[in-house]
């Protein structure tokens, strides 16, 4: 997938929270073979019960990976929360990159799409390429392109919910709507079969943290995803038969079978 002038050689891209320890990550994050990973500014900034030096151990730790890092703004409701962290990430990171959420409701953490549009401008006027967490709505979707995004990021369902695509038939229309524009389902994800359903609506990529994060063998479960983005994509590539109601056989019969 090609985004923002950047050819990623892996279609997966991994978030780094909520797992066991940091070398589970580590190794998780190798075993899906991703070539992004996100981090959540806000979440590993903290002081917490490990002091402040542990925001920095794990983005050094992060660093370390090698791998290209968006930051994310997760944990934001509001337009300035979200410019700030981008702002702050830019420096950390030393990255353009940031994925944008912008929660409106605390039970969904379905985006506050008004508040996602105003963001992403200012951050694009800013010199931000901006990757924005958004629902799959067609209006707020062109808007943010509008606004400068050249990548959408719908969820797949709420975001640690587990639930995999809660609506398909809103993803298959937004892939149909914007042919030519970068599309991630981002969030959601539980099965490597939900990724496999993303992939083969033409979804460019996906986006998942909780399901390895959270799985009993975090890097087992992280080689299934990276076997399943790439097999629904090899699977959308190579154009997959039409469902059909009624049964068509597969083995054509021809002519009567002589009996002596
Ligand atoms: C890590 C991150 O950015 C999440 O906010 C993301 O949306 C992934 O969601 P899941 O944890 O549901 O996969």
């Amino acid at each position: 997938m090609r985004v923002y002038g950047v050819e990623l050689p892996s279609r997966l891209l991994l978030g780094t929270a909520l797992y066991p320890s940091p070398a589970i990550m580590t190794e998780a994050i190798r075993a899906s073979g991703a070539a992004v990973v996100t981090v959540s500014l806000r979440r590993e900034s903290g002081a917490g019960e490990q002091g402040a030096g542990a925001g920095q151990r794990f983005w050094d730790l992060v660093r370390d990976l090698g791998l290209r890092v968006l930051p994310n703004t997760a944990g934001c409701h509001s337009v300035k929360e979200a410019v700030l962290t981008a702002q702050m990430a830019r420096e950390v990171f030393g990255t353009p990159w940031i994925k944008l959420e912008v929660t409106g409701d605390d039970d969904t953490l379905q985006p506050d799409v008004f508040a996602l549009v105003e963001a992403a401008r200012i951050l694009t006027a800013d010199g931000f390429q901006v990757f924005p967490y958004t629902t799959e709505d067609l209006v707020v979707a062109g808007r943010l392109l509008d606004a400068g995004c050249e990548v959408l990021m719908p969820w797949g369902a709420p975001i640690g919910s587990g639930r995999g695509l809660n609506n398909p038939y809103a993803l298959r229309s937004m892939r149909a709507h914007f042919p030519n524009v970068p599309l991630v389902v981002d969030a959601g994800i539980g099965l490597p079969s939900h990724a496999a359903a993303a992939m083969e609506l033409g979804y460019d990529a996906v986006l998942l943290n909780t399901a390895v994060a959270k799985a009993g063998d975090p890097v087992a479960m992280a080689g299934a995803m990276r076997r399943a983005v790439e097999a629904g994509r090899m699977a959308y590539e190579a154009d997959p038969m039409e469902a059909r109601d009624m049964a068509a056989p597969s083995t054509p019969v021809f002519g009567t079978a002589a009996f002596a």
